[in-house]
């Protein structure tokens, strides 16, 4: 089931910042949200999390209309976010700060989820004793994917993800998301410009002042996509 996105509008303050999205993005694909800053990326985010209200329209995951369902009933549909910010706990150690959404949805089997998210990247397997301060900021955005990554089974929404993150660590990021292929996660990657999405999608939309400008295939990751090398 896919993420379906219709005639949505929201509204921030009464000022209408997304005009009738329209986007959608099969189950187990990964797609582009490609705009400028402030283009509403962030806001599309948090309104398919459940963070800003919808004025009208729909968003639709799982056949649930997810407008008219509260932050925590979407939480139970596997729906989950990377900020921008990575908001990491910083007296919190890294596992901890991992485990935290498991705690807080009750999830039964973190810990099993946890061991999957230190298989794909054992590097913060190494530092999961240390504090979240002690980290920089791309090995932050390392554990803030992981972290997204343990309630999130279906759906993950990553806001910027290669945002300030120095190169090596970028394509670190990049090889770990195109790790999840396979997985049967449905992911969408906001970025300003398609840099590190461009080799990792099945397809791109791209958003200015609020509004799908359009979308397109990306063959040449389909294509990869059904021919694995
Ligand atoms: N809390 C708010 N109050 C008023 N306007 C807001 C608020 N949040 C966002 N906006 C406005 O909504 C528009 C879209 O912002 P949004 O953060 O979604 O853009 P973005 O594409 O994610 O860019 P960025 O990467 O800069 O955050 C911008 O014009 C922004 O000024």
């Amino acid at each position: 089931m896919s993420l379906e996105i219709a005639n949505l509008n929201v509204s921030i303050d009464r000022i209408a910042i997304l005009r009738d999205i329209d986007l959608t993005i099969p189950t187990g694909q990964m797609a582009g949200l490609i705009g400028h800053n402030g283009a509403g990326k962030t806001t599309l985010i948090r309104a398919i999390m459940g963070l800003l209200p919808a004025t009208s329209g729909s968003i639709r995951f799982k056949g649930e209309e997810l407008t008219q369902l509260a932050p925590h009933r979407r939480a139970k549909l596997q729906i989950s976010y990377m900020p921008e910010d990575r908001r990491l706990i910083p007296e919190l150690t890294v596992t901890e700060n991992l485990l935290m959404p498991a705690w807080a949805n009750h999830i039964r089997d973190g810990e099993k989820r946890l061991a999957w998210v230190y298989s794909l990247m054992p590097e913060i397997a190494d530092f999961g004793e240390r504090k979240a301060l002690q980290l920089s900021g791309g090995q932050q955005k390392l554990v803030a994917l992981g972290r997204a990554l343990i309630p999130g089974r279906e759906l993950i929404l990553l806001d910027e993800p290669f945002e300030g993150v120095a190169p090596v660590l970028a394509q670190r990021l990049t090889s770990v998301i195109g790790d999840l292929r396979g997985e049967g996660l449905t992911v969408l990657i906001a970025e300003s410009d398609d840099s590190h999405s461009a080799g990792l999608v099945d397809q791109t939309w791209r958003i200015e002042r609020g509004a799908v400008a359009f979308g397109r295939k990306a063959s040449a990751a389909s294509a990869n996509h059904q021919h694995p090398a």
